[in-house]
């Protein structure tokens, strides 16, 4: 069975094609900067195999569509395709990022579920609309072969009202689904499931804190291989600090701001998802950037690195407190499995709880493996796993296909 698997963002579409059969990559590839100037792609085949090859190209790329028809003549390709042409495509998988509540497991796409997409653009805006894109394009390029959705809010939908509902008034659930829902579903399990197999146990018997900090950063709470708590909230906004994203604010901020200094809804909303995080704390959002002024002295770039990793460090100590008993930490995600110094940072004053890190073997992480950071003393494992959103969602493709 072949998958292609399709993660389209607002800006940018990743994409894999996997033969499902022994889980092999065949190709893999990245169309950014949709509709701005600089778009480009970056496509490779038969990644980490000898004969794998490599090919890029800045081109105009005006939209989804444009940027999908792209895909399609790259996996086809005389040079750099894969595949003869898309009929040999079992089906479509696409990361979609907002669920609401009525999407729990991934789901066959008909026009139900694109109009229940549709619906949750409002708390999703950077994210639903290029899922949506993709599934409308797939559809247009790709006739007859099904598309399968998976949400990045479904792990979390196994939260108990207790970590899920808001201390406002009821009717604001009832009425509108005002809720915690919780991203990076899809990062999440696939990390508790590496985590399972690692500590040799089966998923149910884990318990343990998935920590995903890439441009969006979120952490989940994992109990028996179940989701019972997670940082992001309504929208991926709340909780950690991120690239741009200021995370959990006091609430008080909106009418303060509105007040002071006359700015709208969509002023505040503009700032805290693009204009905060470390971005609005120090004027760089990469996490290497951020390291780079710090080694020449920088204050500000030394405090946004605090401040992101005190909340890290907060949240472990919050789960550690629900979970009955943590059996791992894991890292994941760009700054995750690449910053060793957000790690020792983020858990250098966790060794009351129990959790204490091997300086070394944190700085000898090696890419793309997983790797026990902690100290053999340590009561709690942290370890370092390398997420694959898009193999998870090619599994739960494979899976919807072959039970329809
Ligand atoms: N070697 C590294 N050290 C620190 N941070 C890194 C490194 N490599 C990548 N990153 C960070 O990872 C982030 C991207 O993470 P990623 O998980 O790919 O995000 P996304 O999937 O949301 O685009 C970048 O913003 C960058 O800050
Ligand atoms: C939901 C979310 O924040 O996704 P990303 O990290 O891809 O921006
Ligand atoms: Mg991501």
């Amino acid at each position: 069975m072949i998958i292609l698997v399709l993660n389209s963002g607002s800006s940018s579409v990743k994409y894999q094609l996997l033969e499902m059969q022994d889980k092999t990559l065949l190709a893999s590839g990245l169309v950014e900067r949709i509709g701005q100037s600089g778009s480009a792609y970056k496509h490779e085949r038969l990644p980490g195999t000898d004969t794998s090859q490599v090919f890029s190209n800045e081109q105009d790329i005006p939209d989804h569509s444009t940027a999908l028809d792209l895909v399609v003549k790259l996996i086809t390709g005389e040079q750099t395709g894969v595949i003869k042409d898309v009929s040999s495509i079992n089906g479509i998988g696409h990361r979609i990022v907002h669920g609401g509540e009525d999407f729990n497991t991934p789901i066959l796409v008909d026009d139900d579920v694109v109009e229940g997409i549709r619906a949750q653009i409002p708390l999703a805006p950077l994210h639903n609309p290029g899922g949506l894109a993709g599934i409308e394009t797939a559809k247009r390029l790709m006739p007859g072969i099904p598309n399968v959705a998976v949400f990045d809010t479904a792990f979390h939908q196994t939260m108990p009202p207790e970590a899920y509902r808001m201390a406002i008034p009821a009717e604001l659930y009832s009425e509108l689904k005002i809720r915690r829902y919780g991203f990076h579903g899809t990062s999440h399990l696939y990390v508790a499931k590496q985590c399972a197999a690692t500590l040799g146990q089966t998923l149910e018997q884990t318990s343990c804190i998935t920590v995903h900090l890439g441009n969006g950063c979120s952490m989940a709470a994992v109990k028996q291989g179940r989701c019972v708590d997670t940082s992001m909230g309504l929208t991926p906004l709340a909780g950690l600090v991120m690239g741009t994203r200021s995370g959990d604010v006091d609430p008080a901020l909106h009418a303060f701001l509105t007040d002071k200094k006359g700015y709208s809804i969509q002023d505040i909303d503009n700032l805290l998802n693009k204009k905060s995080g470390l971005l609005g704390l120090c004027g760089d959002n990469d996490m290497r950037d951020i390291h780079a002024r710090i080694d020449k002295g920088d204050s500000d770039a030394e405090l946004a690195l605090k401040i992101f990793c005190r909340r890290v460090t907060q949240y472990i100590g919050q789960y550690m407190a629900i979970l009955d008993k943590t059996q791992a930490i894991c890292f994941t995600a760009g700054v995750g499995e690449n910053d060793e110094r957000v790690r020792e940072l983020s858990c250098a004053t966790l060794s009351g709880l129990g959790v204490v890190l091997d300086k070394k073997r944190n700085q000898e992480v090696r890419r793309g493996e997983i790797c026990e950071i902690s100290s053999p003393e340590s009561r709690v494992k942290v370890l370092v796993i390398p997420t694959n959103e898009e193999l998870e969602i090619a599994t739960q493709t494979a899976q919807v296909l072959s039970s329809s």
